[in-house]
């Protein structure tokens, strides 16, 4: 282990930005198979990480949203939850904000209660094990139409006092944050904080939407964010935090190479970005391997390790105490490094 991967392996993180459909390992994904009688269109656990080769977004999406009909009841919920916790801590996450997709399985017959008890399980046991706090994120899938993302907010208000936000996901280019500001608003009324995807593979055009039109408490990407001065400047000004999700990035072909990956050109203009993880389970890595790729192709050093990992517990919905306190550990723990 090099100095600096022994310095980030223990530095302590919040992770802001990981679907939780997307940390189904493989071999989590053949053994929920066996366990539903689920059959699933590939031999071995190498043959699903082989067809995990994508030229963008859809390329993924399609394959990502083929892997979650293994997902059936509460325990499998649960299991999904708990892997991730496990794989987190080990990580130096100490905090988690994670998203999931509850329309992926409601339009397949599984109840949004299901889902909601499975995870927050997960959830509750991350704490108890590790020490782990958690929130999570119900994003509407953008490729749907406004009326589903309705009925889906309806079926979450029961179990708001274990949902902190609203999300945007999914297929991005065409499905534009407008199609979903009444849904935002409504949201919002509910108590809801919100985040959107945008400027991953879409246009300045839809950050700008996301942050008039949906008034996101924070972004998610905004990569593109960058061919707009006058965006970056709204985003430095607004302290706008940013989730970045360097494998991802390279994974979906948003960068061609991890050497071109922009995350120290955004520290540099004085954006609040934070690195994450996205879909560890397809996309290579969790949120450690993250920071090493990027750190390693960029040449980032500790004070901008420091940073990102301040960061991280800045952008999150935390109390401003609890952000604090995070604050403090991350500093004193660069302090005696
Ligand atoms: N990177 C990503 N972009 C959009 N939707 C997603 N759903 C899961 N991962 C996603
Ligand atoms: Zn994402």
């Amino acid at each position: 282990m090099t100095d600096l991967s022994a310095f980030i392996a223990r530095l302590p993180k919040a992770e802001l930005h990981m679907h939780i459909e997307g940390s189904l390992e493989p071999e989590l994904m053949f053994a929920l198979a066996r366990r539903n009688g689920v059959e699933i269109p590939f031999d071995s656990v190498e043959a699903v990480r082989a067809a995990y080769s994508f030229s963008n977004l859809q390329d993924f999406l399609d394959i990502y949203y083929q892997g979650a009909d293994v997902l059936r009841t509460e325990e499998d919920f649960r299991d999904l939850a708990a892997a991730y916790f496990d794989r987190a801590a080990a990580d130096g996450v100490v905090h988690a904000e994670i998203f999931f997709d509850p329309q992926t399985h409601t339009d397949r017959g599984i109840s949004f209660d299901v889902v909601m008890r499975g995870l927050t399980a997960g959830m509750d046991e991350a704490q108890a094990r590790h020490g782990i706090s958690s929130k999570l994120i119900l994003c509407f899938l953008r490729h749907l139409d406004e009326e589903a993302a309705f009925a889906t907010l309806r079926l979450a208000e029961p179990w708001l006092h274990r949902i902190e936000a609203v999300g945007l996901d999914s297929s991005e280019l065409g499905h534009p944050p407008e199609k979903f500001a009444r849904v935002f608003e409504a949201a919002a009324a509910l108590g809801l904080k919100r985040v959107a995807h945008a400027g991953e593979e879409g246009p300045p055009e839809y950050v700008h939407q996301a942050l008039d039109l949906l008034k996101v408490d924070r972004l998610d990407h905004g990569n593109r964010s960058l061919e707009d001065p006058g965006l970056i400047e709204r985003l430095v000004r607004e302290q706008m935090t940013l989730t970045v999700c360097p494998l991802s990035n390279l994974k979906l072909c948003v960068v061609g190479d991890m050497a071109e990956h922009p995350i120290d050109r955004m520290l540099d203009a004085g954006l609040r970005v934070t690195i994450n993880s996205d879909d560890p389970a397809y996309f290579g890595g969790y949120v450690n391997d993250n920071f090493g790729a990027a750190a390693e192709a960029r040449g980032l050093d500790r004070e901008q390790l420091v940073t990102l990992a301040r960061n991280s517990f800045l952008g999150s919905f935390l109390s401003e105490d609890e952000k604090a306190a995070h604050v403090a550990r991350v500093d004193s723990y660069a302090a005696g490094t």
